[in-house]
């Protein structure tokens, strides 16, 4: 698909495809086209070019039965200071019922969603009272209540505190795992990346560079590995293509000496970086020529 804001080309080429209940990753640097990408797949923004099917329907043509099956966290929600958090969960739900089905119950009940969100303590209060890492849950609360086919989460976890964080990810974990979720989420904080998504995409100058596992992308850049260790009391580093080989060499020579050993992989932070800088400097041009997107 391709995107045009005026004369300028937003997104120039972004295929991809998502599996039911999987969980997708979407990095890229700022102003790379993701929340861009996101507002296309949702039916909020037209595409100027190619095809696209989110759970089989054109975005542009969306009704609202098929609107219903889609769960969106943008930008926190910041209207409705003067309501109660639980109040307008249960306010909100109510557009969801006619579209439940037999599988899919439709909305989730206002106290489980709460709960679900870790907002119990807080069900009753004015949004306009929330701590924005509050604030945050409930847009989560929000994306989710009318129980989801396909959840698009932009920048899900920004303020949120370490608990916070880790029981969101348990979250989106039992989301796509227990319901069967597909997620489609941007972050910037790569650990996030890795340990929620089945698969990253990496987004940069309009196209997508990379697509794959944290294991695929690193071995797409050239892959160092960095092996740490010490003998006789001294301290080395190498950067080494084949820590095992390596390995085998050096307790082949100096088993009994070796201390410390250390092997580190290219961090995905690494493999990110790399991707994008080869992205930039011309090295890489782009991992797909489609322009087809199915979610
Ligand atoms: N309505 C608009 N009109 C013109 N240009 C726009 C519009 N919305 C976004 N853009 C431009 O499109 C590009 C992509 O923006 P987008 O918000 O999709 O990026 P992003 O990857 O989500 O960035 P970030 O990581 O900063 O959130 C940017 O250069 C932005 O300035």
């Amino acid at each position: 698909m391709r995107m045009r804001y005026g004369s300028t080309d937003v997104l120039h080429g972004v295929d991809l495809h998502a599996y039911r209940g999987e969980v997708l990753a979407l990095l890229g640097p700022n102003g790379a086209g993701k929340t861009t990408t996101i507002e296309i797949l949702e039916g909020f923004r037209k595409r100027s070019a190619g095809e696209v099917r989110v759970l089989g329907v054109d975005p542009d043509r969306g009704d609202e039965a098929w609107q219903a099956r889609l769960g969106v966290v943008l930008q926190s929600w910041r209207d409705h200071g003067r309501w109660q958090v639980r109040e307008l969960l249960a306010h909100l739900g109510r557009f969801y019922r006619p579209y439940g089905t037999a599988e899919r119950q439709r909305p989730y009940d206002p106290d489980e969603l709460v709960a679900l969100v870790g907002l119990t303590d807080r069900a009753n209060a004015r949004i306009g009272t929330l701590s924005g890492g509050q604030r945050r849950r409930l847009d989560v609360a929000v994306g989710l209540v009318g129980k989801p086919d396909l959840l698009f989460l932009d920048e899900p976890t920004v303020g949120f505190d370490p608990q916070a964080r880790q029981d969101f990810h348990e979250l989106v974990r039992r989301l796509s795992d227990l319901e069967d979720t597909t997620i489609l989420l941007t972050t910037h904080d790569l650990d996030e990346a890795e340990k929620l998504s089945d698969r990253i995409l990496v987004l940069a100058g309009g196209r997508i560079v990379a697509n794959g596992t944290a294991a695929e992308l690193a071995s797409q850049v050239s892959g160092q590995a960095e092996v740490r260790f010490s003998r006789g009391g001294e301290s080395y580093v190498r950067s080494v293509q084949d820590p095992t080989a390596f390995l085998r060499e050096l307790f082949a020579d100096f088993t009994e000496d070796i201390a410390d050993l250390e092997v580190r992989r290219a961090s995905l932070a690494d493999v990110y970086l790399t991707l994008v800088r080869e992205f930039e400097s011309g090295l890489r041009t782009e991992a797909s020529q489609l322009s087809e997107v199915t979610v």
